[in-house]
């Protein structure tokens, strides 16, 4: 099975898995480690680097001497290629995918201007493309730099890794509800694990003037790719899965998922260097914050319509802006089977569960990786289809291959 522009068949004969799965490396551990990477200006060990799309990009972009640079659809390059580009001098373009010019990046930008980087806007005003013409280095910036931290929290990772860099280094206050927080702490960590010490208080960050030292570094396996195994593992009749290569300290936020999904009846086993899912009883009902971990909103809405949980899912204001507006997105799928994502009003919606499964539905994925991969485990409850399956390779190329090696029956058609 492969193919571009396709429908992707997919069902479970047994419905009972058992068996290891080899996660993908994090792309956000990834693109950071070779960002700071490319700031030391020395050749760090890095390894276990990612296959995901948005880590080959980044790998590229570094090493591109092209004028204009294309991220295409990846949040995490746009925005620290944006600081890179802006801090080191270059006089160069970038630009992404038609989505990814309707992705704000006017905090960023204004934020790189106060440090005295001239960059310019080619088409809308606070959008890419961009267009970087230098920086001046001489340039008095604040003492604290003010930064919004309610829309993206990658403006924020950007700056604290060309920080160290300046003459006084960087202080910025974030301003605004924090989302996405343990994504700030992640980069807060590989920093210091490459000689950068910031440190984060309330809600000012400080990182003081310092030099990265070339170090080595395992990536982690993405906790949010195993979001997608605890799913199938809650929605299989019997299972138990091995997933490689996940610590149970991890720098992930998504690793918040094993506690999550113990409402939804799945129990996680902390191994040397994996985790066993096994099955276990689930709850009625449940509510969650998703600040800190929006990319598992699309997992936890699917499993619980399908489970018939009606979970209280709250902080998902970032979802609008993403790879595809998910909040619509998964309104709209989930209708098809008969659910729902309810707007009740203060940012919270609630999941209608499934009382009947609509058959054979077909599922759009709007070019996000994330409603791919969220709505595949459904196959454990009926024949599904996924439009455009190749979507996967943003974060987790393997996905169909590693369905496959789990007894899934996967059939592509044009
Ligand atoms: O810094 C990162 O690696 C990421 C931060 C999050 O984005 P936001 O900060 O925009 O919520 C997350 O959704 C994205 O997948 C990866
Ligand atoms: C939102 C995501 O990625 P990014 O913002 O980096 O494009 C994601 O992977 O779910």
């Amino acid at each position: 099975m492969s193919a571009i522009n396709s429908t992707l068949y997919i069902s479970h004969p047994s419905q009972v898995l058992s068996g290891a799965v080899t996660l993908p490396a994090s792309k956000s551990e990834s693109n950071r480690a070779l960002i700071i990477e490319a700031l030391s200006g020395a050749g760090s060990q890095l390894d276990n680097l990612s296959e995901a799309n948005d880590t080959r990009v980044i790998t590229r972009l570094l090493s591109e001497t092209a004028n204009e640079l294309n991220a295409e659809d990846a949040g995490t390059v746009m925005r620290f290629m944006t600081a890179y580009l802006a801090v080191t001098g270059q006089q160069k373009i970038i630009t992404g995918t038609p989505r990814m010019l309707q992705r704000p990046i006017g905090v960023l930008v204004d934020a790189l201007r106060e440090l005295g980087a001239q960059i310019d806007y080619l088409g809308q005003e606070g959008y890419p493309p961009l267009a970087f013409r230098g920086i001046d280095r001489n340039r008095e910036y604040p003492a604290t730099l003010k930064v919004r931290g309610d829309i993206s929290s990658q403006y924020i990772s950007a700056l604290l890794m060309v920080a160290p860099l300046f003459p006084n280094g960087l202080t910025l206050e974030l301003t605004g509800k924090i989302g996405s927080r343990p994504y700030i702490q992640m980069t807060l960590a590989l920093m210091k694990h490459f000689g950068a010490e910031g440190h984060f208080e309330g809600n000012i960050i400080h990182v003081p003037p310092q030099t990265y030292q070339p170090a080595s570094y395992i990536i982690e396996s993405d906790w949010s790719g195993a979001s997608y195994w605890y799913s199938m593992v809650a929605l299989a009749k019997d299972a138990t899965v091995e997933l490689k290569g996940l610590r149970r300290n991890s720098f992930q936020g998504d690793s918040a998922i094993a506690n999550i999904m113990l409402n939804i009846g799945v129990q996680t086993t902390y191994n040397a260097n994996s985790v066993t899912l096994t099955k276990t009883n689930k709850n009625e009902v449940f509510a969650y914050d998703f600040s800190d971990c929006p990319d598992l909103a699309q997992t936890i809405a699917v499993v619980c319509a399908a489970k018939g949980i009606a979970a209280e899912m709250s902080g998902l204001e970032s979802l609008r802006i993403k790879e595809t507006d998910r909040i619509a997105a998964l309104q709209q799928e989930l209708r098809k089977m008969g659910g729902d994502l309810e707007d009740i009003g203060n940012g919270i919606f609630r999941v209608k569960p499934i009382t009947n499964f609509a058959a054979g539905p077909v599922f759009d994925t709007y070019e996000d990786h994330r409603m791919a991969m969220a709505f595949a485990p459904l196959a454990l409850v009926s024949k599904i289809a996924i439009q455009e399956p190749h979507v996967v390779r943003k974060s987790y190329p393997r996905f169909w291959q590693d369905l496959e090696s789990m007894g899934f029956t996967l059939e592509a058609a044009n």
